[in-house]
């Protein structure tokens, strides 16, 4: 079947690492069941990924479908300083996004593509509104936990209390939930959060949540059992995770990765089985260099084999560069390696790794559940402490070694050895392991054909079938009539168009 009579989604990106990792997951997820999948973001981060993955102009099959890329310009120069400061980025992003989303959209209807459903992530609820207005159905995915998204509309509609300036350290009981300490909630809620701008850009998506007509979330049934059930009464929830897994198209090669991964591969298989620890804090977490060094004699003192993720800060974000210890790596020798971007996904896979010190990035935690990988918490802020609670005493396969960055407390090197060897060799290891086994079988099962997941992508996947034929009923026509007449919805909603579009160059398919 040719790409053109497949339904058409477009997928719309805020361009975070750990935003477009769930979202191209969930193209690639949609595209092997049979659709066309066209996934964007600015083309600041499209020049990043282009450059250290193999994505170019070309349509990739994956599974029944296949995806492309198209990118935006924001508008800004390449430079622009004002990226780092959210409070105007999204701001940025939503003037321009508005005008060519919908021009995007016109110009695929052009080429024999009309584009059937919108698909966003936090952080650009506006894209809720662009389908609306050109009379298209939308959906959301949420890309952190269940457990964060009760917590989140609790506090949007004020339904319980959460710590405030008069009373900071109160615990926060949720539906379905157990008990919060005060530390322990997503913490842009703390009045003294140092994000207040994510805050903003997080109650922005729920202010407009009633727009999408499916929250697709990466969690499954197994995990979140009472929580996704108690919130499915509320919101049109539907868990489709691990999205990261794909059994219809296990090694589709498209990856959104910013930064070109180092090899780390050859290094894992050189080392004993479950004799390494994987030391990562994701893509945008960076620590102070007196918890650097800290964790640096932590990894030597405990005589570990350590695979450590050191990345570069970006050049505007005003965070120093972070140094190794003075004779660092002569020291660890052959027991360390350090990289400044991993191959998340195939690390946690290897045989040889035994534990994941982790920031408790969503991400992150449904890789390493997924894996079958024990972890040690490192939380810092958002719902990395909220995650890192439910790793340590819900899911019961991690080993704390903080509480999050609002405790200001310096993690010692005594401390963190102390978590490794617990993470790492006895009675406590093998539990959190087995436990870790449990929920990556029951991960794999919730994506298999016919798992909780699989069903859910499935009845969303129809839906949106169902709902293209709508779209063009409801215009009369064609499926290319119908794009000329959303192109005059645009207009009718005073959109105005901002300069010539740019034509993408022919498409022409590579397997
Ligand atoms: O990329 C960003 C930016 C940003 C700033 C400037 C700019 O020009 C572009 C982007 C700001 O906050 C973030 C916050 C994030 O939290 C992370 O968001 C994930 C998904 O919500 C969670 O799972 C993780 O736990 C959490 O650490 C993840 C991100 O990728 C970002
Ligand atoms: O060296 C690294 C560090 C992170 N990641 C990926 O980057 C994403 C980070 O998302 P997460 O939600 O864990 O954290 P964030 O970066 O958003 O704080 C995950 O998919 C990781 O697999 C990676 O591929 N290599």
């Amino acid at each position: 079947m040719g790409s053109e009579a497949l339904v058409h989604v477009l997928l719309v990106s805020f361009p975070g690492q750990g935003h477009v990792n769930p979202l191209l997951r969930l193209g690639k997820r949609l595209a092997s069941k049979g659709l066309l999948v066209t996934f964007t973001t600015p083309e600041s981060i499209g020049k990043a990924m282009r450059k250290a993955s193999n994505i170019g102009e070309e349509l990739s099959p994956v599974g029944d479908g296949f995806i492309r890329f198209e990118f935006f310009e924001d508008g800004w120069d390449e430079d622009e300083i004002r990226r780092q400061d959210l409070d105007q980025y999204l701001p940025q992003l939503e003037k321009v996004g508005k005008v060519l989303i919908p021009e995007m959209i016109r110009r695929n209807g052009e080429q024999g593509r009309p584009v059937s459903c919108l698909i966003n992530n936090p952080f650009i609820p506006w894209v809720s509104d662009v389908a609306d207005s050109l009379g298209l159905p939308s959906a959301m995915l949420w890309v952190q936990s269940c457990a964060c998204f009760t917590a989140y509309y609790h506090y949007y509609h004020g339904l319980v209390p959460f710590p405030s300036e008069t009373a900071m350290e109160i615990d926060v009981q949720l539906p379905c939930m157990p008990l919060l300490k005060h530390d322990e909630t997503p913490s842009f809620l703390y009045p003294t959060t140092p994000y207040p701008f994510l805050r903003r850009a997080i109650m922005g998506q729920y202010k407009n949540l009633d727009k999408p007509f499916c929250i697709l979330m990466d969690t499954f049934q197994e995990l979140e059992h009472e929580n996704i059930e108690y919130m499915s009464k509320i919101s049109p929830i539907k868990t489709v995770g691990p999205l990261f897994k794909n059994p219809k198209a296990p090694n589709a090669a498209v990856k959104g990765d910013f930064m070109k991964a180092d090899d780390c591969v050859g290094w894992l298989d050189s080392k004993p089985a479950s004799s390494v620890v994987y030391v990562s804090f994701g893509s945008v977490v960076y620590l102070k260099q007196d918890q650097w060094d800290e964790i640096a004699f932590g990894l030597l003192n405990s005589g570990v084999n350590f695979l450590w993720v050191m990345k570069p800060p970006h050049k505007d974000s005003g965070y120093e560069v972070l140094r190794l210890p003075e004779g660092f790596l002569e020291k660890a020798g052959d027991k360390g390696k350090v990289v400044q971007w991993s191959p998340q996904e195939q690390v946690l896979a290897h045989p040889s790794v035994a534990c994941f010190v982790t920031h408790c990035g969503w991400n992150s935690t449904m890789e390493a559940l997924t894996s079958g990988m024990p972890v040690v918490a490192f939380p810092q802020w958002g719902d990395q402490v909220t995650d890192a609670k439910y790793l340590v005493d819900v899911f019961k396969v991690g080993v704390r070694m903080c509480r999050g960055e609002a405790e200001n407390k310096l993690i010692t090197r005594d401390v963190v050895e102390q978590c490794l060897r617990e993470a790492t060799c006895g009675p406590k290891a093998e539990e959190m392991k087995q436990n870790a086994m449990k929920w990556s079988a029951a991960a794999e099962a919730a994506v298999a054909e016919g798992g909780s997941s699989d069903r859910n992508i499935q009845a969303f996947v129809d839906e949106v079938k169902r709902r293209s034929l709508e779209v063009l009923a409801a215009s009369g026509k064609s499926a290319a009539n119908g794009v000329a007449d959303l192109t005059d919805k645009v207009a009718a909603n005073g959109v105005a168009e901002l300069g010539e579009p740019k034509v993408n160059g022919e498409l022409k398919v590579v397997s």
